[in-house]
């Protein structure tokens, strides 16, 4: 049976892996995206020699994996290119991410998506939570995690929707500028809601 989606998404660096986590203790199943990628370009798998045929063998690290970090440098300073990499991945990763949708059992599922918004598929999904943070807040804490420029986490930034266009579709927000306790409260708000809007189905 299809299950009833919750779309989380926000910004790099907002705290989506950090909420999904406080859902995934309370017993939701939950799939992300970003890890999704990962699968459809590992090795062998066809995406991957795609990738090299058009980018050429730098792209590979020395065990034939792909070198992300090349990658993250190559797509996020050439707008054509990263259109090319998303045509060829969005659809590989929609139709994995919705068949491990479907394995969970609990009374919702959780997908976690930073382009909810901008690839439409907000309007594919059943409610939409946003985690919304300032921007300054989410750049420092992307540099922190990642170990990475400021200029390369607004590179990025600048590919994905504005915090305004993608609060103009939450359903939800989390917003997420205070401490971990905060944002485990929040979840735990948010899941008895969803509960009650789902009538306590599990
Ligand atoms: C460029 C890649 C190899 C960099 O890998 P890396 O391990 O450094 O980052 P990771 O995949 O964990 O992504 C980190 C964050 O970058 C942002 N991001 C990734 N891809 C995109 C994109 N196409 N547009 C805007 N932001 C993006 C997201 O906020 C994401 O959470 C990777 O992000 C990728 O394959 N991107 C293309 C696939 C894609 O669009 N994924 C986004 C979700 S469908
Ligand atoms: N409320 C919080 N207090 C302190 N640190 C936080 C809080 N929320 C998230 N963080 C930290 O901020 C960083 C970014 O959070 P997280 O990795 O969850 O973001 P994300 O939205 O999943 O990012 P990406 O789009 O890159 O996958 C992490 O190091 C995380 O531990």
């Amino acid at each position: 049976m299809k299950p009833w989606v919750l779309g989380l998404t926000g910004g790099i660096g907002s705290g989506k892996s950090a909420v999904v986590a406080e859902f995934a203790k309370l017993g939701v199943h939950w799939v992300d995206v970003d890890h999704v990628a990962r699968w459809v370009v590992e090795p062998g798998k066809p995406a991957l020699a795609a990738i090299a045929e058009r980018f050429g063998e730098g792209v590979l690290t020395p065990g034939g994996g792909l070198d992300r970090t090349v990658m993250r440098e190559l797509i996020f300073q050439d707008p054509a290119q990263r259109k090319w990499l998303e045509q060829l991945l969005h659809p590989l990763i929609r139709q994995e991410a919705l068949a491990k949708l479907a394995l969970g059992e609990s009374a919702y599922a959780i997908m976690v998506s930073p382009l909810l918004v901008e690839s439409g598929q907000h309007r594919q999904v059943d409610r939409v939570l946003v985690v919304d943070v300032p921007e300054a807040l989410q750049v420092q804490r992307a540099v922190s995690r990642d170990q990475t420029s400021e200029a390369q986490i607004r590179a990025i930034l600048s590919a994905q929707a504005s915090r305004e266009e993608r609060l103009r579709h939450a359903d939800d927000v989390l917003v997420n500028d205070r401490d971990l306790a905060w944002l485990r409260q929040e979840v735990e708000r948010l899941h008895n809601f969803y509960l009650t809007l789902r009538g306590g189905q599990e």
